[in-house]
């Protein structure tokens, strides 16, 4: 039969190559009653339409040939030169635009990792990377945090103790965690990792998504004033424009850019060109663009705030959560026994989800952990959906 016909045809590294929990509970939660906190989607109402549309129509009837032909794989330099301007000490030949940071993950495992290559990760750490890394069948380390950040000493004593191909690092509102990095952390990391020789790939998805102060220098920034060199960076128009149209960018030292650009000739030829043209067209009226994460900001401090009450009001004390100061996300933990993959069968029941946390550790542990996103959520569904989850919580703790 068929299966077995392409079974034994399959290339041996498909065994790495399994779902990705969030992608598998997106397919479940359209159910129509269902209130899902699963996907870190942006908020859809924020989305700027109008402006798209009316964008897009001036760049297809000045520059329509150009943006719907073929374009060079490095991206359009335009939008080049608009990342290098926000990255101290880079230029375009130093940015590659790539089709959502996802694939930046993903070029960045085929160029650095070969079977049994060491990748240190945080524990625990974005379970995206850790799809887009597995093919390549790296050996993972994982190195606990703290309430900010991964913890020093375990980071030295992985960094003494292993070779790594590099680290990767989520340093503002980390996903899962929600987790923000300090300044002296920051600091402290990028220090470490120059002087044990292994580059940080910086994975910066939320940088603009803080709700208070202002934001913290990048490592890239930070290993710049040390002379630069040792951080690849990665981030995102997703979660500032609008994730459909897959544009993201990597910024790099030069061999690795290099090394970006031949691999993605092979993968994808370059990201779509209209959107290039398209998020560049946006992200130029800097007031406008100011504006819109304004308004992004704002969305989310107050749908954080409602999952706030909520989990006040519905959870049982012994469920533990770090409040997030930016970003999508709620990180909770449960008591040890509890396990969030028999906790999401419960909370289905009652049409709600989640992301179990254990798919977020590279090391397997995490079984009572569990993330909510409150980006797309109304006030209702929040409410709602935590109340959804209370229930679900208490019955698989014993209590009613
Ligand atoms: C740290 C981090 N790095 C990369 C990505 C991918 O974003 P792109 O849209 O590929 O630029 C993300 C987006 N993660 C979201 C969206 C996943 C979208 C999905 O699988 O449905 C999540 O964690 O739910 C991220 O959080």
């Amino acid at each position: 039969n068929l299966e077995s016909y392409y079974q034994s045809r399959f290339a041996a590294r498909t065994q790495r190559i399994q779902a990705s929990t969030i992608r598998e509970i997106l397919k479940l939660t359209t159910q129509p009653g269902f209130i899902s906190f699963a996907g870190g989607l942006p908020a859809a109402d924020l989305f700027p339409i109008e402006r798209i549309a009316e964008a897009t129509q001036r760049i297809l009837q000045a520059h329509g040939a150009q943006a719907l032909q073929y374009s060079t794989t490095e991206g359009y330099l335009p939008l080049r030169e608009w990342v290098a301007g926000r990255m101290p000490g880079a230029t375009p030949e130093h940015v590659q635009i790539v089709s959502g940071s996802q694939q930046g993950l993903d070029l960045i495992g085929k160029v650095f990792i070969d079977p049994g290559s060491k990748v240190l990760v945080e524990a625990p750490t974005y379970l995206g990377a850790l799809s887009a890394f597995n093919p390549y069948e790296p050996e993972y380390i994982s190195v606990g945090m703290d309430e900010e950040g991964l913890q020093l000493d375990e980071l030295e004593a992985a960094l003494k103790a292993h070779h790594f191909k590099f680290m990767y690092v989520l340093p503002t509102f980390q996903n899962p965690s929600g987790r923000l990095m300090g300044l002296e952390r920051r600091k402290a990391i990028v220090e470490l990792a120059r002087k044990y020789q292994t580059p940080i790939l910086e994975d910066d998805a939320y940088a603009e998504l803080y709700f208070s102060g202002k934001p913290l220098p990048t490592l890239y920034a930070l290993d710049q004033e040390l002379g630069g060199g040792n951080v690849v960076y990665l981030s995102t128009s997703s979660k500032t424009l609008a994730p459909g149209l897959r544009v993201a960018w990597v910024v790099g030292p030069k061999p690795v850019i290099q090394k970006i650009v031949y691999a993605k000739q092979g993968a994808d030829l370059h990201t779509p060109t209209l959107n290039q043209m398209l998020v560049y067209e946006l992200v130029r009226d800097g007031e406008w663009f100011q504006a819109q994460i304004g308004k992004i900001r704002h969305t989310y401090q107050t749908r954080r705030t409602w999952m706030l009450e909520a989990l006040q009001k519905y959870m049982p004390e012994d469920i533990g959560w770090i409040v997030p100061e930016g970003g999508m996300f709620f990180w909770l933990t449960a008591p040890a026994q509890l396990d969030s993959l028999e906790l999401l069968k419960q909370a289905v029941e009652e049409k709600m989800a989640f992301v179990p946390g254990q798919p977020f550790y590279a090391d397997g542990s995490g079984k009572n952990t569990l993330r909510l996103s409150y980006s797309s959520a109304s006030h209702e569904q929040i409410a709602e959906g935590i109340k959804r989850l209370g229930r679900a919580v208490h019955k698989m703790l014993g209590r009613e």
